[in-house]
């Protein structure tokens, strides 16, 4: 472990008479590491990311680093960390690059007072390490849903957090799109972010994230290396699929979905997921 791991310790949350995770305790997460939480519809990864990213209550301990992030202002929290959402808000009246520049100004981070040349320059670069940077002067309210997406994770980049909370942030990406972001991911982890995706691509996962944690009726079913994480074994209890595993690069598991296990639990069980 090192002073900046992420440390998730006897973590409860969920909503008002809906407990979704109960008594949750991860590995260390390192900083410099990208991870990616998966598991089935209603597992409680967005709960977490959201407990994690404090718009949720909770009880436990979460620290990064030293800081106990549960006793952190909203303000200092977004000082370290940015979260983004499976959707954007609908109704903004802002082009792509007014909207990168607000969420810079509104995060506080260390430069309340970016002069405006340097604030519209980092939300540049953001659009730029996207490759979206043609979007600029689009309006917000006029993009498809991909890239929306984008948009919203250049809003999370240009922050420069120690911590990137990304809810399934490929989930409307063409196959392009999907590898440019995960690169950028992985190019963020190698600069010393510690960066935190929710994926429903296992093979997304497996390519390109240094640590997988799977998730089951809001707790953890695996976790570790993505080879260590996602074998037939695991995917067939969480998801109730038949899967080959084979070998790909840098010893990484390809995994091939042969079908549906007839033997799982119930399709139904959907609505009661989470413990
Ligand atoms: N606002 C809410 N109020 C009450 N229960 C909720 C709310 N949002 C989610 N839940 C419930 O919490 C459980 C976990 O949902 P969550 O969104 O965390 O799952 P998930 O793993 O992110 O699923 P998915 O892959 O479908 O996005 C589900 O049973 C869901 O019905």
């Amino acid at each position: 472990m090192t002073g900046t791991d992420l440390l998730i310790k006897g973590l409860s949350t969920g909503y008002p008479r809906r407990p979704v995770i109960r008594d949750l305790t991860l590995p260390p997460l390192p900083t410099g590491k990208l991870i990616a939480f998966v598991g089935p519809n209603a597992a409680g990864k967005s709960t977490l990311l959201m407990a994690l990213a404090g718009l949720l209550p909770s009880t436990g301990t979460i620290t990064l680093g030293d800081h106990e992030l549960s006793a952190l202002s909203a303000r200092d929290r977004a000082k370290v960390m940015a979260f983004t959402p499976q959707t954007l808000p609908q109704g903004v009246a802002l082009t792509v690059i007014e909207s990168v520049i607000v969420a810079l100004r509104a995060s506080a981070t260390a430069e309340p007072h970016l002069p405006g040349g340097s604030a519209a320059h980092r939300a540049a670069v953001a659009l730029d390490r996207l490759g979206i940077s043609d979007l600029g002067l689009e309006s917000l309210d006029q993009l498809s849903g991909g890239q929306r997406q984008l948009v919203s994770l250049a809003q999370a980049l240009v922050r420069d957090p120690k911590l990137l909370l990304l809810d399934e942030p490929t989930s409307a990406l063409d196959l392009h799109h999907q590898i440019v972001v995960m690169d950028t991911l992985r190019r963020l982890a190698g600069e010393g972010h510690l960066v935190i995706v929710v994926l429903h691509d296992l093979n997304l996962a497996a390519r390109w994230a240094d640590y997988v944690v799977v998730f089951d009726h809001g707790g953890c079913a695996a976790a570790g290396t993505p080879a260590e994480a996602l074998t037939a074994a695991t995917i067939a209890e969480v998801y109730g699929v038949v899967a080959r595993i084979e070998p790909g690069e840098q010893g990484r598991p390809h995994i091939i979905i042969e079908g549906v296990s007839p033997s799982h639990r119930d399709a139904a069980g959907l609505r009661n997921r989470s413990v």
